[in-house]
């Protein structure tokens, strides 16, 4: 693998930085290759010559001086339309992918099942994410084949998609370092390894987050997600996808509990506006080209190696240094909700969906018949309240919490979810055990071994094996 080179703060938008290279190629090409034009004289007029050869060279200056001009302010406004470092993927190191011998052998190597009975190989995209690490290790530990691919952006820090890849090579997993919308290493990939199926669990997370930075989520939810189906379409054989859909495509909707029948129509935030177009995407690429597509609504999932920007994770962080916490409340100052569900019941969820997934009907482009396509809740079934989830925080913290009851800012946020499973149960025998005491306990465990009590004294590297 090693990459031959790491350009630091190249935006992960490889379309995007390729277009406008090419058209700042293009408003150089277009300029007139010699700016100073012939100038049209009247020979018999040799005063009129001297003037037009005086016109003829004050004109190519004149020209000159424009074309440089001109090639000066596209540049700038060019270049003031790049990506900036302080957007989410701005700051992220690109590893330019070079495939090579030992590329290829990690790739293989890891792709290989441990197994003969139907195991499966398996693309995780987002392997070094929160869920991609846990269904990675999952699927590993059972003998399936894994490759991961992550592009380790800073949305939040990049230590921890570290120290998850670090776990992940200890039992086995390569995770290659690359963006979902590079067509050229995801195909590699498909070359090396004949995946049976891919675990698309890439994204740009976070609902209030999309205010701040929303072209990462179309970077992301939207063309990554084309990449992959386009990429999966054309191999032969297809291979079956299941992907991370969201709770939030539920949006305004009141009546609860959300089905996967009612009406997604009204989201909330542009987040949830990308997973319910990617939902829509992946019924196009089923019924043009019979790839097999599972989405996966996951219900705010948690727990250890979680993520840090999500509340139960940045209050753990906040409560223990002492900073104070804004709780956000509804209209008329009710409560907010969520149907929080713990990692490892997703994961259940994620491999079951995987095991039931039927094949693919399409191969090198073309379909041979309808293809499966399956949309499932994958939540808890039990909502519980935000100053709920913090009362459990501070139990197992051992710490009080200085809490700032704050309106709901218009970003995004929905004020309760709660999944209707009953779909899951019956094709995936989905079936959460873990409630959220429980799961905030091992959480807390986690980070406390990670972190330390304190975010400022870091235990890690440690054995955190036993809390995953
Ligand atoms: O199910 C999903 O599809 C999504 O789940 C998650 O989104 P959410 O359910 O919004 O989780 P999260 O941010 O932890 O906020 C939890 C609660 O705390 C409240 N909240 C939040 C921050 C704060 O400072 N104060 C506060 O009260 C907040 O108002 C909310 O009521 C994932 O991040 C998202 O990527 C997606 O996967």
């Amino acid at each position: 693998m090693p990459p031959s080179t790491v350009q630091d703060d190249f935006p992960s938008t490889p379309g995007k930085v390729g277009s406008t290279l090419h058209c700042r190629r293009n408003s150089i090409d277009s300029l007139p290759e010699d700016p100073v034009q012939p100038v049209k004289m009247d020979k018999g007029n040799y005063f009129g010559r001297v003037t037009s050869r005086w016109h003829s060279s004050a004109l190519a200056k004149l020209l000159c001086i424009t074309s440089i001009l001109l090639a000066l302010t596209v540049s700038v406004f060019l270049w003031m339309s790049l990506p900036r470092g302080s957007q989410g993927y701005g700051s992220l190191k690109v590893q330019v992918f070079q495939r090579n011998h030992e590329w290829e052998r990690k790739v293989i190597h890891s792709g290989s099942p441990n197994r003969n009975d139907n195991a499966l190989t398996v693309l995780v995209t987002g392997a070094a994410g929160f869920v991609g690490t846990h269904v990675s290790l999952a699927l590993k530990k059972r003998g399936d084949g894994v490759v991961g691919l992550d592009n380790f952006n800073s949305y939040y820090e990049v230590s921890l998609k570290r120290a998850r890849q670090e776990l992940l090579n200890k039992h086995g997993v390569f995770v290659v370092e690359g963006d979902i919308n590079d067509k050229f290493l995801i195909e590699s990939l498909f070359d090396v390894v004949q995946f049976t199926h891919v675990m698309h669990l890439a994204a740009q997370a976070g609902v209030r987050y999309a205010m701040q930075n929303p072209q990462s989520y179309i970077h992301s939810n939207i063309a990554g997600l084309v990449n992959i189906f386009e990429v999966c379409k054309a191999t032969n054989p297809q291979p079956a996808i299941v992907w991370a859909s969201s709770s939030s495509v539920y949006g305004l909707n009141t009546k609860v509990p959300f089905s996967e029948a009612d009406r997604t129509d009204q989201p909330a935030s542009l987040y949830a506006a990308t997973k319910k177009a990617g939902e829509e995407i992946a019924h196009t690429y089923n019924h043009i080209y019979g790839l097999s597509i599972t989405g996966l609504r996951f219900f705010t999932v948690y727990g250890p190696w979680g993520r840090p920007d999500m509340a139960y994770f940045s209050f753990t962080r906040d409560i223990l240094k002492g900073k104070p916490i804004s709780i956000y409340s509804g209209a008329g100052g009710k409560d907010l909700a969520r149907d929080f569900t713990y990692i490892d019941d997703i994961v259940k969820g994620c491999v079951a969906s995987l095991d039931t997934a039927e094949k693919s009907t399409g191969s090198g482009g073309k379909k041979s018949g309808p293809a499966m396509l399956r949309v499932f809740n994958l939540g808890n079934t039990s909502p519980v309240t935000v100053p709920t989830l913090v009362d459990i925080l501070e139990k197992y913290l051992k710490v009080k919490a200085k809490r700032e009851t704050i309106k709901m800012p218009r970003n995004g946020d929905v004020p309760f979810t709660h999944a209707n499973i009953s779909s899951a149960e019956l094709q995936l025998h989905y079936k959460p055990v873990t409630n959220l005491d429980t799961g905030l306990k091992k959480f807390v465990k986690w980070y406390l071994s990670y972190y330390g009590d304190s975010s400022n004294r870091k235990l890690w590297p440690g054995n955190n094996e036993q809390t995953l």
